[in-house]
């Protein structure tokens, strides 16, 4: 997968080469190519922004210079552009499976108030474009919600977790929210590791889990057990 990020602020960009996904970047297995959207401006200013028409606080990022720097980075290649954007369609693990399969993703980042529609309207007509949001609170900016959607895109491509078994037992994978780990020490500050746990027996060892997580998705997230199709849990699950 080929990932294109343009933003004002390249370096907000720096964390993608750390760890995990530097390792998948260094192994090629991922292509990541950020570019700063200055260098598509022509006055000294590098003027990026211009007062939003209609009126009202901030200010909007212009059209022209989003464009030139659209247009060089798309080049011919097919790509999906995304958006992130408060106002956008929430990115959700499913959206991140649906993503992994993409040859390329072309990610906009805004700053101020956002991007001139007419960017999005643009390039809508000629390829798949989204803005998302990847939560009910307000950034500063596009680059951090960047950072959230690469990692999770790029942690279900093959090769880039050590385990790909993790990425198959999501949280939200099976609809529900993964219920506790434990490791050694057995006891630790007089708290003890649920003996099922260790006693060997895989099947009541799997039942102790489901129901966990059944217990917690039911406490913090009823409305992921409520969107779960009908024949997702059994009688016994029911009565969480
Ligand atoms: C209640 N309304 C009143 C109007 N404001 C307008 C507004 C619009 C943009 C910005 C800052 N900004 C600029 C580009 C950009 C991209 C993503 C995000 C972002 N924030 N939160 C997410 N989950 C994001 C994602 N993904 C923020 C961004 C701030 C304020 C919005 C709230």
């Amino acid at each position: 997968m080929r990932i294109d990020v343009v933003t004002i602020f390249p370096g907000y960009l720096a964390p993608l080469r750390e760890a995990l996904l530097g390792r998948a970047i260094a192994a090629g297995l991922i292509d990541v190519r950020v570019h700063n959207l200055r260098d598509w401006t022509r006055d000294v200013h590098q003027a990026v922004d211009d007062a939003p028409y209609g009126g009202g606080p901030g200010m909007v990022m212009r059209p022209q210079v989003w464009g030139e720097a659209l247009d060089d980075v798309l080049g011919d290649e097919p790509a999906r552009l995304i958006v992130p954007t408060p106002a956008g369609v929430p990115f959700t693990q499913a959206t991140a499976r649906r993503w992994k399969d993409e040859p390329r993703l072309v990610f906009a980042c805004g700053r101020y108030e956002g991007i001139d529609q007419r960017v999005v309207d643009e390039y809508a007509s000629r390829m798949p474009v989204e803005e998302v949001s990847i939560g009910d609170y307000v950034l500063v900016g596009g680059e951090v919600a960047v950072l959230v959607m690469v990692e999770a895109v790029a942690r279900l491509l093959p090769g880039v977790l050590g385990n790909p078994q993790s990425a198959e037992q999501d949280s939200f994978s099976d609809g529900l929210l993964e219920g506790p780990a434990y490791t050694r020490p057995v006891v630790w500050r007089g708290r003890e590791v649920p003996a099922v746990l260790r006693s060997g027996d895989h099947g009541a060892i799997a039942r102790w889990r489901r129901d966990r997580a059944l217990e917690r998705t039911a406490k913090r997230r009823p409305d992921l057990l409520a969107a779960l199709p009908e024949d997702a849990l059994d009688q016994r699950d029911r009565e969480f």
